[in-house]
């Protein structure tokens, strides 16, 4: 079988006292759509911030694409092709939103001041590439139509979109969605569910999603895993996870 696209072993991060992540375990296969949930508090979030370089993790180790990344620094992370979006929306707000997209793929693009000074043609390319990419990816998220707005503009689930766009303009082959469905009604949410699929279906983008939604999870996931107070509690299908005694009652129990 072949190599899976993210191996996390092992993982924990301690804040002081608090162990916020304690051996967690995680594997995502190309094309799969993986989610992570568990009650709140769990350390979801801590662990997409460990895995993208936001912190150093305490113990354990990373692999995406063959690679050990534990420890780097986010923008190499997302350089190797691990993206994510954020719990809470952060785009460049004063901006428009094709602007937002431009800005993301500098950081990728491998153009030098010189060449930038000069527009020498390879830069124009680039640009031109950039441009492209951008437009494509509005009217995947049906935006387009909005592209010379700024961010603050947009309405919160427009804002949800416009994020996974900035990280599609990024050509990912991992994308990590932070809780993309909170704040969304439930068009939004089957917009976002379709999104989700699309990009999988008719892009090859692998997909690990924290959400607290049960019906998009339970839907749309390949796998779950499931972590309680920083630890792994479950893992499987979601009809595996969904009958398992010890989620009922850690986590869908509550709900
Ligand atoms: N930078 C930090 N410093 C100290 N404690 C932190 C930090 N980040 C997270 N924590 C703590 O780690 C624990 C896990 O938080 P985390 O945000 O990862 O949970 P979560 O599962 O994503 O929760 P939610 O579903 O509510 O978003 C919490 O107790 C939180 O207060």
């Amino acid at each position: 079988m072949s190599q899976p696209m993210l191996e996390v072993s092992d993982l924990s991060m301690r804040f002081g006292g608090l162990l916020a992540v304690n051996g967690v375990g995680l594997q995502v296969n190309q094309g799969q759509i993986v989610s992570m949930i568990g009650p709140n508090g769990a350390g979801k979030t801590t662990v997409f911030n460990c895995l993208t370089g936001f912190y150093k993790p305490s113990a354990g180790r990373i692999v995406f694409r063959g690679e050990e990344i534990q420890g780097l620094p986010g923008f190499k992370v997302a350089r190797k092709g691990m993206v994510r979006t954020f719990q809470h929306v952060r785009l460049f707000k004063e901006m428009t939103l094709l602007e937002n997209l431009l800005v993301a793929q500098h950081r990728h693009l491998n153009t030098s001041l010189l060449a930038g000074l000069f527009k020498t043609p390879g830069y124009r390319r680039s640009e031109q590439q950039a441009l492209e990419r951008a437009a494509y990816w509005l009217e995947r998220v049906d935006l387009l139509a909005l592209a010379n707005r700024p961010a603050s503009s947009l309405a919160y689930g427009q804002q949800r979109r416009l994020e996974i766009a900035r990280c599609m303009v990024t050509q990912p082959s991992l994308l990590m969605l932070d809780e993309p469905a909170a704040g969304l009604n439930p068009r939004e949410t089957d917009d976002l569910k379709a999104l989700i699929s699309e990009l999988r279906d008719v892009h090859g983008i692998t997909v690990l999603l924290i959400e607290h939604d049960m019906k998009l999870v339970m839907s749309i996931s390949d796998h779950i895993v499931v972590i309680n107070q920083g630890c792994p509690l479950a893992e499987g299908t979601p009809d595996q996870v969904r009958n398992n005694p010890d989620v009922i009652k850690a986590y869908l129990g509550e709900t």
